[in-house]
């Protein structure tokens, strides 16, 4: 639905071809009546729509995970979208797939349409081809996995080359949960994170730890970017997560 109208708004270039494969994908057109594009690519609409999960919304965004595969992507986004944990044996995305999650921010209602994708390297060219649609990315490596981590400088390689470039970036540490496995310091992803300039934080899709904060901190930067009056001041995303962010060490809440 708004997915086309968001992508004329595009500054570079159109979106993708290839037809997504998730869940409200099939049906479209409803949504659109009354929506302007803004010059940032974001569906601002003049009046609410509703979403194909029947909820009205007043601006929407695209809101990308990336990572090596296996550090939790799909998990985290199930346990934002449904409160649930996908336990058991790990089932590696193929392609790339999308839910949506309406969000109340500041009285505004803000559609996510959160898009998952493989980690695997073999389907790098197919993710490559949505990078310039997201408004905002969310880049995970997991804790308990030093290659994750070490592989971040080159996802921000691939997220320069191929992501607008006044995208949202956040970088997550995930699985925070596991505190007997873990190889990554929270210290260790706090200085990476600073080296490029990038917000940051823990998260676990296990306990929930900081997954909603994560992606309503985005929400939150995405909706002022385009909302806001000229006279307001930015909206400091870091300061945003650091107030209100919980971390799964024994000592800071
Ligand atoms: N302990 C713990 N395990 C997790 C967490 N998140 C994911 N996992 C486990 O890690 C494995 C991989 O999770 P996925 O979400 O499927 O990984 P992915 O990043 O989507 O992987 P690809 O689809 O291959 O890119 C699964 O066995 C999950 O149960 C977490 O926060 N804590
Ligand atoms: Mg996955």
């Amino acid at each position: 639905m708004s997915r086309k109208k968001a992508a004329k708004g595009r500054s570079r270039t159109s979106g993708p071809t290839a037809s997504p494969k998730g869940k409200d994908s099939g049906k479209s057109g409803r949504g659109t009546a009354g929506t302007e594009c803004l010059s940032n690519g974001s569906v601002h609409p003049s009046r609410p729509s509703l979403s194909n999960s029947g909820e009205f919304y007043d601006i929407a965004f695209k809101v990308m995970l990336v990572g090596d595969s296996g550090v939790g992507k799909t998990c985290l986004l199930v346990r934002f979208k449904d409160g649930a944990f996908l336990a058991g044996s790990f089932i590696s995305t193929v392609g790339i797939d999308f839910r949506n999650k309406v969000l109340s921010i500041d009285g505004v209602k803000v559609k996510l349409q959160i898009w998952d994708t493989a980690g695997q390297e073999r389907f790098r060219s197919v993710t490559h081809a949505y990078y310039r649609d997201a408004h905002a990315l969310l880049l995970l490596y997991d804790v308990t996995n030093k290659t994750s981590f070490d592989n971040i400088q080159a996802w921000l390689t691939e997220i320069h080359e191929y992501a607008q470039q006044d995208v949202v970036l956040m970088l997550l540490g995930n699985k925070a949960d596991s505190a007997h496995d873990r190889v990554v310091k929270r210290e260790e992803g706090e200085k990476l994170a600073k080296e490029f300039g990038v917000p940051f934080m823990e998260t676990s899709a296990k306990s929930g730890l900081n997954v909603e904060l994560a992606f309503t901190a985005v929400a939150k930067e995405l909706k002022h970017r385009s909302m806001k009056e000229p006279s307001e001041p930015k909206f400091q995303l870091q300061e945003y997560v650091n107030k209100e962010m919980k971390t799964s060490g024994c000592c800071r809440s």
